[in-house]
């Protein structure tokens, strides 16, 4: 057991483990002793921010986002996201992700407001390009991705869900998800808004986006911003089930067909990245802006007395 921490130190195993004796080894072509699994074995790793349990036998990755209280996407946990979603890319084994939530009530509370509060214009800078790589890599993902959205998704937590192939809400009008920086006092983003208008059009995305609204449950299912409600208990069987149906598509006719659909939006935002990154400087390091970020946390701040 010793051995097989030493060559595996992220990865621990769930399921038949303890099982594992002597005859559970087999040897390689150079004469190394590997762990040899029974069919069916999950991987389990786990990082300060996420959980990835991957499934050998389906193909299939859950990765549970569990950063208290709300998941707010600060820059180490979206730099530990995107090196998962990299990592799980680059597995020739895994053909789909289910993203969730480990935490009640929230999906992701979007983007952590105080890394744009009281920062410096290279935080800043740094904090947006982390911003830009988990759009890039869940976006123009070749993994079939599913949101299975447990709880409210504001913001950038609805760039989260929005961004993967297949949304499945939790059935609870208490839930909220949409694009609300105007709310803020801050403007989304063209690849924000281009990835909303990809998704339910332009005129619900011009409604959405000016007023900032932040859809229900079932509002949600009614615009398309969501796929399919489903009991609270039941989004991630129902994730699972779902994805099934995409697992039977031929990868590389489903993987050519999504990037025909996303490569023109991904390219927009690849050839003005730096500029997207001085545009997102400027303005979220003026006073004015500082203010309203300001006025938002002390309001939500308030809610609570
Ligand atoms: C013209 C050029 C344009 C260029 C581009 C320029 C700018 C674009 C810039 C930015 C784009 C930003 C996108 C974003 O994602 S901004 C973030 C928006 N998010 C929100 O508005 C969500 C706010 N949160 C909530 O509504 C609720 O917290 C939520 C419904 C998620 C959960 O409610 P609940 O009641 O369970 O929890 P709370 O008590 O409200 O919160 C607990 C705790 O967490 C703090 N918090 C909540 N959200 C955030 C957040 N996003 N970032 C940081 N901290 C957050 C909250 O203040 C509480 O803290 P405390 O009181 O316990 O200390």
């Amino acid at each position: 057991m010793a051995t097989l921490l030493k060559l595996f130190p992220t990865c621990t195993w769930t399921g038949r483990l303890a099982h594992l004796s002597r005859k559970g080894w087999a040897q390689s072509r150079s004469g190394r002793l590997l762990p040899c699994f029974p069919a069916s074995q999950r991987c389990a790793s786990t990082t300060s921010y996420l959980t990835v349990e991957m499934d050998d036998n389906t193909g299939v990755a859950v990765v549970t986002m569990k950063s208290p209280p709300v998941n707010s996407l600060s820059l180490d946990f979206l730099t530990e996201f995107s090196i998962s979603i990299e990592k799980l890319e680059m597995d020739r084994k895994c053909r789909g992700v289910i993203l969730t939530s480990g935490l009640p009530k929230v999906f992701s509370a979007g983007l952590d407001i105080m890394e744009m509060y009281g920062k410096g214009p290279e935080h800043c800078a740094e904090f947006w390009r982390a911003v830009q790589e988990m759009w890039l890599k869940l976006y123009g993902s070749n993994m079939i991705t599913i949101a299975a959205v447990n709880g409210s998704s504001p913001a950038g937590g609805c760039l989260m869900a929005m961004a993967c192939d297949y949304r499945i809400m939790a059935d609870n009008p208490k839930y909220s998800i949409g694009l609300n920086e105007t709310l803020l006092g801050i403007v989304a983003p063209f690849w924000f808004k281009d990835t909303m208008m990809n998704t339910i059009g332009f005129r619900a995305t011009e409604l959405a986006l000016q007023l900032g609204l932040l859809h229900n449950a079932p509002n949600a299912l009614r615009v398309g911003l969501v796929d399919e409600l489903v009991p609270e208990k039941e989004v991630l069987s129902a994730a699972s089930t779902a994805i099934s149906k995409w697992l039977a598509i031929p990868d590389h006719a489903r993987q050519i067909t999504k990037s025909m659909m996303r490569k023109p939006t991904i390219d927009r935002l690849l050839s003005h990245r730096d500029q997207d990154i001085n545009n997102f400087v400027s303005f979220i390091t003026k006073d004015s802006i500082q203010k309203s970020l300001q006025v938002y946390m002390e309001r939500l701040k308030q809610r609570k007395t």
